[in-house]
C-alpha cells in the first residue's frame, strides 16, 4: 500500500503544493498526525502524511447551502465561521446566499460574514443564508469563484457545499472543472439531507430532531385515533425515495400499526392487503395509526399528463399528496364495508414541521463535528472531499463514491426487519 498515494476522487490543494514548509501558528492538529480513510469502500490509499496550509491575510471562504431545509443548517454554517476565524485565522469568510445561483447572480452579493454575526444562529431552524432549487451553471458558478472577488492570486479559496445528492452532484462538477482550470481552490461537500438518504456515513446531520418531531405528530395522531370510535391516525412524513425517518418514528414510538414507505411497494385491497390489516386491528384494539412516507404509493395514485412530467426546479419529480389520498381511498373502504358504522381518519402532515426546526443538542454537536472535519481536512490539504462520520470517527470521503452512493436498499436493513418484527404488519409481497 503507497502511503503517498491519493484515493479516487480526492486530490490536494493545488495551493498546499506552495506552502508545506510554511505549518501555520493556527494550526491546531500536531504536525506528525496522519489522515486516514477508515471506510474500506474508500480506503484504497491508507494513511498519508499531514501537508499543512498556511492561509494568508486574503484566503477567502465562501459558503453555500442549496436544496431543502434540514435541522442544523444554521449551526453547520456558524461553526463553519467561527472555527475557520479562530482556528485557522481566516478574516475573509463569504456567505453565498440562496443556493448555487447566488454565485453568480447580480442581485445577490456575497454575505461577509464573522462569529459575532453568526453567534446565535445555531439556536434557529432554517438557513439564514436562505436556499434555493435549480439554479446551477456550471461556468457561471466557478466564473464566479475565479473572477468574482474570491480568488486572489495564490491565496486559495475554500469552497464548503452544504447539500443533499443533486448538490453533491453539483459539487463534483465544480470540483472538477476547477481542476480543468487549474485554479487554487479547495472544495469540500457537507452532505444534508433530513431524509437521511447518504450511504457511507453513518448519519446525516438533523435526522435526529427531524425524528423527535415526527414522534409528536405520531402521539397527536394516537390520541386522535384512540379517542374516536373506529378511529385511524394518519401521518406522512417527508422521505422522497427512503422512508428512513418514518421507519424510525415507528421503531421510536410504539403507537404505530403500519409504516409504509417507498422502498416497499404496498397494495389496499385483497388478501395481505392494507385494508384487510387494518379491518383486524380496529376489531382487537378499536383504533390504527398508520405513517406513510411522501414517496410511499406514488404509482397508485391517479395523475394527468401534465402531472406525470411536472418536476421541481432541479428536476426531481414532483409528488402527490398521497396522505390525502391515502384518507380518501380508506374513507370509501369503510363506508363500501360497513356502511353505518363510525368510522374517523385524522389526517396530520407535518412535513416543513420536521425540517424547519433548529437541532436538537445531539445534532448540534454532531453539526460542530461534521464541520471542523471540513475545516481541518481542507486546512490540511485535501479538496474534492465530503465529510461524515462513519463508525463514530470523522472523515473525509471522496466526494465521488459519495455521490453515487444514496441508500434504497432500506428493505435488506436490519432496521426494516425490527420495524416490521414492531408493527407485525404485512410485507406486501402478493403470493
Ligand atoms: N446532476 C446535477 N448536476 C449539477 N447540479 C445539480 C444536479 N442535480 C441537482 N443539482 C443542483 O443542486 C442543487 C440542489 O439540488 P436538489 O434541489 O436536488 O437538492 P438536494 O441537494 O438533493 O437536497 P435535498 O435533499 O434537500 O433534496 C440545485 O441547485 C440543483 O440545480
Ligand atoms: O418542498 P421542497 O422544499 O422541495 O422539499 C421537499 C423535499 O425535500 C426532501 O426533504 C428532501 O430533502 C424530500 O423528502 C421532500 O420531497
Amino acid at each position: 500500500m503507497a502511503a503517498e498515494s491519493e484515493p479516487e476522487g480526492t486530490i490536494k490543494s493545488s495551493h498546499t503544493e506552495q506552502t508545506t514548509s510554511q505549518p501555520s501558528k493556527h494550526t491546531p492538529i500536531p504536525s506528525n498526525t496522519t489522515l486516514s480513510f477508515f471506510h474500506p469502500m474508500v480506503s484504497t490509499a491508507g494513511p498519508r502524511k499531514q501537508i499543512f496550509f498556511d492561509p494568508t491575510d486574503s484566503t477567502r471562504a465562501a459558503i453555500v447551502n442549496c436544496g431543502g431545509l434540514c435541522p442544523g443548517l444554521n449551526t453547520v454554517i456558524r461553526e463553519l465561521v467561527v472555527g475557520l476565524w479562530d482556528l485557522y485565522g481566516l478574516r475573509h469568510i463569504y456567505g453565498i446566499e440562496a443556493g448555487y445561483r447566488g454565485f453568480y447572480s447580480i442581485d445577490m452579493a456575497p454575505l461577509q460574514l464573522n462569529p459575532k454575526m453568526v453567534h446565535g444562529w445555531h439556536k434557529t431552524g432554517g438557513t439564514l443564508l436562505q436556499t434555493s432549487r435549480g439554479g446551477f451553471h456550471l461556468q457561471n458558478i466557478v466564473d464566479a469563484i475565479q473572477c468574482y472577488g474570491f480568488n486572489q492570486l495564490n491565496s486559495g479559496i475554500l469552497v464548503y457545499i452544504i447539500g443533499g445528492d443533486g448538490s453533491m452532484r453539483g459539487a463534483v462538477k465544480i470540483f472538477d472543472e476547477i481542476r480543468r482550470r487549474k485554479l487554487n481552490v479547495g472544495v469540500v461537500g457537507i452532505p444534508k439531507t433530513v431524509d437521511n438518504d447518504v450511504g457511507i456515513i453513518d448519519r446525516s446531520f438533523g435526522f435526529q430532531t427531524a425524528v423527535e418531531m415526527a414522534q409528536e405528530a405520531i402521539n397527536a395522531a394516537h390520541v386522535e385515533a384512540e379517542s374516536a370510535v373506529n378511529g385511524i391516525g394518519l401521518v406522512k412524513l417527508m422521505g422522497r425515495s427512503t422512508g428512513h425517518i418514518a421507519l424510525h418514528a415507528t421503531l421510536s414510538s410504539r403507537d404505530v400499526d403500519c409504516c409504509l414507505i417507498p422502498e416497499n411497494k404496498f397494495y389496499l385491497e385483497g388478501k395481505g392487503g392494507l385494508f384487510e390489516f387494518l379491518e383486524h386491528r380496529l376489531k382487537e384494539n378499536g383504533h390504527a395509526v398508520v405513517v406513510v412516507a411522501e414517496g410511499a404509493g406514488q404509482d397508485m395514485i391517479p395523475r394527468t399528463d401534465a402531472q406525470k412530467e411536472e418536476k421541481d426546479e432541479s428536476g426531481n419529480p414532483v409528488f402527490l399528496d398521497v396522505g390525502s389520498w391515502l384518507k380518501s381511498k380508506l374513507k370509501k373502504w369503510w363506508d363500501r364495508d360497513h356502511p353505518n358504522e363510525l368510522f374517523t381518519v385524522k389526517y396530520i402532515d407535518p412535513t416543513y414541521m420536521i425540517r424547519a426546526i433548529p437541532a436538537n443538542a445531539t445534532d448540534n454537536a454532531y453539526c460542530t463535528l461534521l464541520a471542523h472535519t471540513a475545516i481541518h481536512g481542507i486546512m490540511a490539504g485535501y479538496t474534492g472531499f465530503v465529510c461524515g462520520t462513519i463508525n463514530g470517527h470523522g472523515d473525509f470521503i471522496p466526494a465521488i463514491p459519495i455521490h453515487r452512493s444514496y441508500i434504497h436498499d432500506t428493505c435488506n436493513s436490519c432496521k426494516y426487519y425490527r420495524y416490521r418484527s414492531v408493527t407485525n404488519q404485512p410485507d406486501f409481497e402478493k403470493t
